[in-house]
């Protein structure tokens, strides 16, 4: 699914009025409709609902919702901001036609009775068209606003939130419970510093032109789930297990075997043909406990890792969980990546010691998969201002050492080397937990063994890893979930993507 920016939407937003038998008044009243829809199904009538709008055609698709919802006998108090600008065109018709009268806000001295706690606050006040941090009475406005208990409701993008950049610290912005937004995800929703604002993200399609969203190029994108179906490969009735690869998963030291074992579970369990672990030798009891199905190499040392033993023509390689970062092992991992021809994926311990030898970056196998979250990308790339920054910069990196950049977040990202960007929206704060990580490495190593292409083994690895922990937070809870929660919720993520 394509992420545009805001001149893209306005463009796509002209073409569909100048191409489909649909004006933009009726693109608005479309639009209001899908809202009032939405609306409708999570609020009963028991709600009054407060209707803040601007004077362009944001606030003039809040005051065809106010319209709406007055037709449909819902209490409703609609406020339009007074300011020295005029309506936009189709927001003068809405208000000529919205058939009670108007409050209109001059300085923040509104009242709004909080008793009644069934409260709806809706923000109509700014959308994509607005042009500068808010200050003066629109501040003050919002300000209250946020400090009103209520549903807080904001319409396209949260008012004061620019689509394509990321707020500062000091910016006024209306905090949205749930955010309703027209056709597509804005890139600020993809971003902690700004998604924060916009609570639980709902897309509306309003129908705007295919033929024009299906030309219009960008280098964003979101995993969709329509995506993941199409590129996966369903089980061949007459196959036998060498057609599912054979994994190796290298990492594990002393105090630290769990974690490769996660991701040797991972592996196994997002359906490897065959599964190495090689780890030392005091993982020997716990490997073979923990995943019976895998097959064990030493390491070379009782504690860390200082041989890998492994023919790497026909294994795909996932190393770094749990590894450590002895000087021996570094040894060993340096020798393997100069011995791997094909492309490998690299997790923790292996990309600390790469970035404590800068120079070792340049021995990553071509297509390779790096999977760093935003510190150890830091140390392997340097600092950035914040996470929009880090994105672009790991756009550049996967351009230039030609590799596949998964950087985990909030929201991961895909970085692929021809410079696209995939943001993956499956997932939750429960996955914030120790071992999470080691079972994305295991997950994408099993997938590209299985024959999956570099970038579509990231993508529908990241993807089936967030919704795999989201099926663990309905069954578990967010806090009580755990990393191996994941792990036993894949049964469900592969019937659903058959479905
Ligand atoms: N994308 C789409 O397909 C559709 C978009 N529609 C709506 O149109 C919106 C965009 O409308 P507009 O381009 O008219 O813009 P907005 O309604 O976002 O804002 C423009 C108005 O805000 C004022 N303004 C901008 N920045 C300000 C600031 N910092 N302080 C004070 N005033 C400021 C402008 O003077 C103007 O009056 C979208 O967000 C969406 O809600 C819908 O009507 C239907 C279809
Ligand atoms: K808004």
């Amino acid at each position: 699914m394509k992420v545009f920016n805001t001149s893209q939407i306005r463009q796509c937003d002209q073409y569909t009025v100048e191409n489909d038998e649909i004006s933009s008044i009726e693109l608005m009243e479309k639009a209001a409709l899908a809202c009032f829809e939405w609306i409708k199904s999570q609020f009963s009538a028991n709600y009054t609902y407060y209707v803040f709008c601007g004077k362009g055609n944001n606030g003039g698709d809040g005051l065809a919702i106010a319209r709406l919802l007055l037709e449909e006998n819902y209490k409703v108090e609609t406020f339009v901001i007074q300011s020295s600008s005029n309506f936009s065109t189709d927001a003068q018709i809405n208000f000529d036609k919205y058939p009670d009268s108007v409050s209109f806000l001059e300085n923040d001295d509104f009242e709004i009775q909080q008793e009644n706690k069934k409260i709806v606050i809706i923000d109509a006040l700014f959308g994509t068209g607005l042009n500068k941090p808010l200050e003066g009475n629109t501040q003050k406005i919002i300000q209250k606003l946020n400090h009103i208990k209520g549903k807080k409701i904001s319409i396209d993008i949260p008012s004061g939130l620019f689509s394509d950049s990321l707020p500062s610290e000091d910016q006024t912005i209306f905090k949205a419970d749930v955010t309703l937004s027209f056709q597509f995800y804005k890139r600020a929703f993809l971003h902690v510093e700004s998604a924060q604002y916009a609570g639980k993200i709902f897309i509306l399609d309003i129908g705007l032109n295919s033929k024009f969203i299906q030309d219009e190029e960008t280098n964003n994108y979101i995993i969709s789930s329509k995506s993941v179906s199409d590129n996966f490969k369903p089980r061949d009735p007459f196959s036998h297990k060498g057609n599912y690869g054979k994994v190796a998963l290298i990492g594990g030291s002393y105090g630290k075997i769990g974690s490769i074992s996660l991701s040797t579970r991972a592996a196994l369990k997002i359906g490897a043909g065959i599964v190495f672990t090689i780890a030392p030798n005091c993982g020997y009891s716990i490997l073979q406990t923990l995943a019976p199905e895998a097959m064990f190499i030493s390491g070379g040392d009782e504690k860390l890792i200082t041989e890998i033993k492994i023919s790497t023509e026909k294994t795909t390689i996932g190393i770094g969980p749990g590894l450590g970062k002895e000087k021996l092992t570094k040894v060993a991992l340096e020798e393997l990546l100069k011995s791997i021809q094909t492309p490998a994926v690299l997790d923790a311990d292996a990309l600390n010691i790469i970035s404590e030898n800068k120079s070792m970056l340049n021995l990553i196998p071509k297509n390779s998969i790096i999977t760093p979250h935003p510190v150890e990308f830091a140390r392997l790339f340097g600092d950035s201002k914040d996470s929009l920054e880090q994105c672009e910069l790991a756009r550049e990196m996967a351009k230039k050492y030609n590799i596949i950049i998964v950087l985990k977040g909030h929201r991961t990202a895909v970085l692929t080397p021809e410079g696209k960007c995939y943001y993956n929206i499956t997932g939750n704060a429960g996955m914030a937990k120790g071992g999470s990580g080691d079972i994305l490495t295991g997950m994408i190593t099993g997938l590209l063994a299985q024959g999956y292409s570099p970038q579509i083994a990231a993508q529908l690895g990241v993807y089936i890893h967030g919704k795999a922990g989201d099926y663990a937070a309905k069954k578990y809870s967010q806090e009580a979930m755990t990393a191996q929660d994941i792990i036993h919720r894949l049964p469900e993520v592969f019937l659903n993507i058959k479905k």
